[in-house]
């Protein structure tokens, strides 16, 4: 900052994090081929398809109770009712059942409650012999029955399509009567990331080596049912093996993410690489820190992100932005990251310019029931392991220069 300027002075020239999301949105075009599964095939998939209910839920008028099916006709005045028992009704059976007047039936919780029959006993409320009951409460009509259908009615929505399959969606189905259900079919997805310095952890380092982070972390994050993985593996920062690769990914993937290789260094080749393979690059720099170097754009039906090195710049980008493209190219609806609020239990100083995901740590709980938050390195997107004892990042506006202890800041927890 030698002109003390405390602004990034290039920041004005780069696209906003909402102008970068709305361009990467409108060319993630989700995929179109859909595929039948059974439904016990398809956890964890992305619906394709409205799902109404196919039946009445619940089906038929069934008891909620263990105890007693009654008629409100069969009872006198009181104070003291009794009824004999004349037979017996459980889940499963058909519910066909008669009962001479004047007695009732020994029914159990899910079972059919015979026509006539009004209302339904706990069996705790009555004194039983096992042809007799005795009753003092007389029980209000339709006591302990659960009606066909009021918890939904045939033909209504139960689930839209695009949403993921998990054990509450799979319920619903299950019992709406859905064997198998259309779901989209996997996104392939193809990662590598670049760099000659880069060995494999468990390998022994050399002089100017590093462990490739980034490799392993879009693992874990791209650890999905809905996704067909395929790892390139890490690629030296040679230009003609960098092409052939990223060339071949394109051709057989939905979605190519690498990571490194994008910024303006003599060995940053991907963003010409990419253009020299006929991509067509929508973004190129995001006034966003950490992670400003973050390109993305399609060839053919490829669409491929290029994340930058620094560890905690990919997480952050894919998490902002990256994550993002992928839901929409996988047909799933979007889940934005939805910050919670939270205080600054320091004062902050920065370089105004770019909006900034800073990595906080939880410092306690305000009176009012926001945490706070200290804020960790001012310069971390390099250090990795610092994100692992990180509780989330602190949305730090892009104008903003300094805060004051306690001002209130958007907070997303990991
Ligand atoms: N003159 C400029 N230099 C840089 C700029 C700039 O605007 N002008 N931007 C800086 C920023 S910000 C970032 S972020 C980096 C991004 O650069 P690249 O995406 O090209 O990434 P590399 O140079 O390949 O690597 C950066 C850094 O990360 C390490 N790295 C790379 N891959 C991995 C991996 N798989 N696992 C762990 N660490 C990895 C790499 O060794 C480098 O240290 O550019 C700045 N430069
Ligand atoms: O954007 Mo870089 O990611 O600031 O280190």
């Amino acid at each position: 900052m030698a002109d003390g300027c405390a602004c990034d002075r290039h920041a004005q020239t780069y696209l906003s994090v909402e102008d970068a999301l709305t361009r990467g949105l409108a060319a993630a075009d989700p995929i179109m081929e859909t595929e039948i599964l059974p439904l016990g095939e398809a956890t964890g998939r992305v619906l394709a398809e409205n799902c109404i209910s196919r039946v009445e839920m619940p089906a038929f008028d069934n008891s909620a109770m263990d105890g007693y099916a009654v008629r409100l006709s069969d009872l006198g005045d009181g104070p003291l009712f009794e009824l004999s028992i004349a037979g017996r009704v459980a889940a499963g059976d058909s519910g066909a059942h008669t009962a001479p007047a004047g007695s009732a039936l020994r029914i159990l919780t899910g079972a059919p409650v015979p026509a006539d029959f009004d209302a339904v006993l706990m069996q705790e409320d009555c004194e039983a012999t096992p042809d007799r009951i005795r009753f003092t409460r007389r029980p209000k009509p339709g006591q302990h029955i659960r009606r066909a259908g009021e918890d939904l009615r045939a033909g209504t929505p139960i689930l839209r399509r695009g949403c993921e399959i998990g054990p509450r969606e799979a319920a619903a189905l299950a019992s709406a009567g859905y064997g198998q259900v259309t779901v989209y079919r996997k996104l392939k997805v193809t990662i590598f990331s670049t760099g000659s310095e880069l060995k494999q952890p468990g390998e022994d380092l050399g002089p100017g080596q590093i462990y490739n982070s980034n490799r392993y972390m879009l693992r874990a994050l791209l650890d999905k049912p809905w996704i067909q993985l395929t790892d390139a593996g890490p690629v030296d920062d040679d230009p003609v093996i960098l092409e052939q690769v990223l060339s071949q990914a394109c051709d057989s993937s939905d979605l190519i993410v690498t990571t490194g290789g994008v910024s303006v260094g003599d060995e940053d080749h991907m963003p010409r690489l990419f253009a020299k393979i006929g991509g067509e690059t929508d973004v190129m720099k995001v006034a966003m820190k950490p992670g400003k170097p973050i390109m993305f754009g399609r060839r053919g039906d490829a669409l491929y992100i290029g994340l930058p090195g620094n560890p905690v710049s990919a997480y952050v980008t894919w998490q902002i932005i990256g994550s993002q493209l992928m839901m929409r190219r996988a047909g799933l609806r979007r889940v934005p990251p939805a910050p919670q609020q939270a205080i600054l239990a320091e004062p902050l100083q920065r370089r105004a310019g770019r909006q900034e995901y800073r990595p906080v740590q939880v410092d306690g709980i305000a009176p009012d029931g926001r945490p706070r938050l200290r804020l960790m390195a001012p310069s971390y997107s390099g250090r990795v392991a610092l994100l692992a004892q990180a509780d989330g990042l602190a949305v730090i506006p892009a104008e903003t220069a300094s805060l004051p202890e306690g001002h209130a800041l958007d907070f997303l927890r990991f």
